[in-house]
C-alpha cells in the first residue's frame, strides 16, 4: 500500500491524480490533501478519500470548514499548511499539482522528509532546478514527472544510457491560436486563449500553452530532469498531440512515446514506477489516427519560447524571473486587466531589466521571486 499526498488535490493534475487512486484502492491511501480555494471539492475528497490531514489556502477558508471536517482529521492552512501536507503525515510520495512557484518550499519539504515525488508543477523546476535537483541526489529520493513531454522522454530511456542520447524533442500541439497570425492575436479574448485544441488543463497552463511559454518552461524542466545542455533540447510542432516526445540517439535510431492525450497516463505511470498497470484510457488506434503531422517550430511566431530558452542558458535567476514575471502576467490576462499580446511584452521588459545572479540560494529565489512580481505588476 503507497500512502501518498497531493498537493492541489482540487486542479486538473490533482483530481485526476485521484482518479487513478481511485482505479486501485487496494494499492493506494490517501494521507493528505492541500486544496486552495475549492473547499467544496476538497471536503467531498474529503469523504470519499479520507485522508487523515488537509490544508487549504488560508486561514479564513480554513475557519469555514473545520467544523464540517470528520473527527480526527489534522487541518493547516497557508503555505505553511502546504509545507505541512508535503513533509508531515507518514505519505511515502508526493504529487505536486499546485501551479506556480508558490509550489517551490513544499517540495523542497518533501524532499527533505525522503518523500519520492511525483512532479507535475514545472514552475518548481523552472524557478530553483538546482536546489531542487541537488536536494533529491542528496536525499536519495526519486524525482518522477508527471508532465506528458517528460514522462514520454523517461520511458524512452528506460534502460538506455546517457551518452547515447543525441538529442531529445519536445513536441507541441501549437495551443489555442495555432492557426492565426501575429497579427490576428490582436483581438483574441481569454475565451478564446481557453479553448486548448487537445487537452483540458487548468486555466494558467492553458495560456503558457497558446503563448507556448509552456514549451519554454518545459525545455528548462526537461535540462534540470534528464541533466541535458539546452543545445540537446529541441522543440517539434505535432498538432495531434500523440507523440507525447521522443528521444534520439547516436547510432540515428529514435524512440517515441505515444498515446490518445490522456493525463491519467503519465500521473499512473509516476505512481507505479517501475511497474506498469492496467489504465482505462482509450487505446490508440493508429489506423484511425490516419495521419500524424509535424512542423518546425518558428520562433519569430512564439518570441516567448525564444525567451524562455534564452534564460535558461542565461541560467541564475533569469528562469525565475522569467516565470514569476509569466505567472503575474497571465493572471492579469485572466482577469481582463491586458491583452493577450502584452503577455510577451512583459516577459521581454521585465528580463531586459533584471539583473541576472548566479548561484542563487532559497533566500535569493524567493526575493528575487518577491521583486520580480511587483514589477511585473506595475507594468
Ligand atoms: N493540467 C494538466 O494537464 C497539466 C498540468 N501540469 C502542471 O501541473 C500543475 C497544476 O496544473 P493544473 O492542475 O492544470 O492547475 P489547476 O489550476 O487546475 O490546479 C491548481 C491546483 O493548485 C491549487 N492551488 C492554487 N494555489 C494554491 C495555494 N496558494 N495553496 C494551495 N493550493 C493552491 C488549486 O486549488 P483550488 O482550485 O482549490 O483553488 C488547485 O488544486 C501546473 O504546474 C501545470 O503546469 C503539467 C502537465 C499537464
Ligand atoms: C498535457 C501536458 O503535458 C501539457 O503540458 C501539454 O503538453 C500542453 O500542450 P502544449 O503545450 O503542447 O500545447
Ligand atoms: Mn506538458
Amino acid at each position: 500500500m503507497k500512502k501518498i499526498s497531493i498537493l492541489g488535490s482540487t486542479g486538473s493534475i490533482g483530481t485526476q491524480t485521484l482518479d487513478v487512486v481511485a482505479m486501485h484502492p487496494d494499492s493506494f491511501e490517501v494521507d493528505g490533501l492541500a486544496a486552495g480555494s475549492n473547499t467544496a471539492l476538497l471536503l467531498e475528497q474529503v469523504r470519499r478519500f479520507k485522508p487523515r490531514r488537509v490544508s487549504v489556502a488560508s486561514k479564513e477558508l480554513a475557519d469555514d470548514i473545520r467544523t464540517q471536517l470528520p473527527a480526527g482529521v489534522e487541518l493547516y492552512s497557508g503555505d505553511e499548511g502546504l509545507v505541512q501536507i508535503a513533509a508531515g503525515g507518514d505519505a511515502d510520495y508526493v504529487v505536486t499539482a499546485v501551479m506556480g512557484s508558490v509550489g517551490l518550499r513544499s517540495t523542497l519539504a518533501a524532499i527533505e522528509a525522503g518523500r519520492d515525488i511525483g512532479l507535475a508543477n514545472k514552475e518548481t523546476l523552472v524557478t530553483a532546478g538546482h536546489l531542487v535537483t541537488e536536494q533529491v541526489r542528496r536525499k536519495g529520493v526519486k524525482l518522477l514527472p508527471i508532465d506528458s513531454e517528460h514522462s514520454a522522454i523517461f520511458q524512452c530511456l528506460n534502460g538506455e544510457s546517457r551518452e547515447d542520447i543525441a538529442s531529445i524533442t519536445l513536441t507541441a500541439s501549437g495551443g489555442s491560436f495555432r492557426d492565426l497570425t501575429r497579427e490576428q492575436l490582436r483581438n483574441v479574448t481569454v475565451e478564446d486563449a481557453l479553448r486548448h485544441p487537445n487537452w483540458a488543463m487548468g486555466a494558467k497552463i492553458t495560456i503558457d500553452s497558446a503563448t507556448m511559454v509552456n514549451k519554454g518552461l518545459e525545455v528548462i524542466e526537461a535540462h534540470w530532469l534528464f541533466d541535458l545542455p539546452y543545445e540537446q533540447i529541441e522543440v517539434l510542432l505535432h498538432p495531434e498531440s500523440i507523440i507525447h516526445s521522443f528521444v534520439e540517439f547516436r547510432d540515428s535510431s529514435i524512440i517515441a512515446q505515444l498515446g490518445n492525450p490522456d493525463m491519467r497516463v503519465p500521473i499512473q505511470y509516476a505512481l507505479t514506477y517501475p511497474e506498469r498497470w492496467h489504465s482505462p484510457a482509450q487505446r490508440l488506434s493508429l489506423a484511425q489516427a490516419g495521419r500524424l503531422t509535424f512542423r518546425e517550430m518558428d520562433f519569430a511566431r512564439y518570441p516567448a519560447l525564444k525567451l524562455a530558452i534564452e534564460c535558461g542558458k542565461t541560467g541564475g535567476t533569469a528562469t525565475t524571473a522569467f516565470n514569476a514575471a509569466n505567472e503575474v502576467a497571465v493572471a492579469r490576462f485572466l482577469r481582463r486587466e491586458i491583452s493577450f499580446l502584452r503577455i510577451e511584452e512583459i516577459l521581454e521588459e521585465v528580463l531586459g531589466r533584471h539583473p541576472v545572479q548566479s548561484h542563487p540560494s532559497l533566500e535569493q529565489i524567493e526575493e528575487c521571486d518577491r521583486t520580480v512580481r511587483a514589477l511585473a505588476k506595475s507594468l
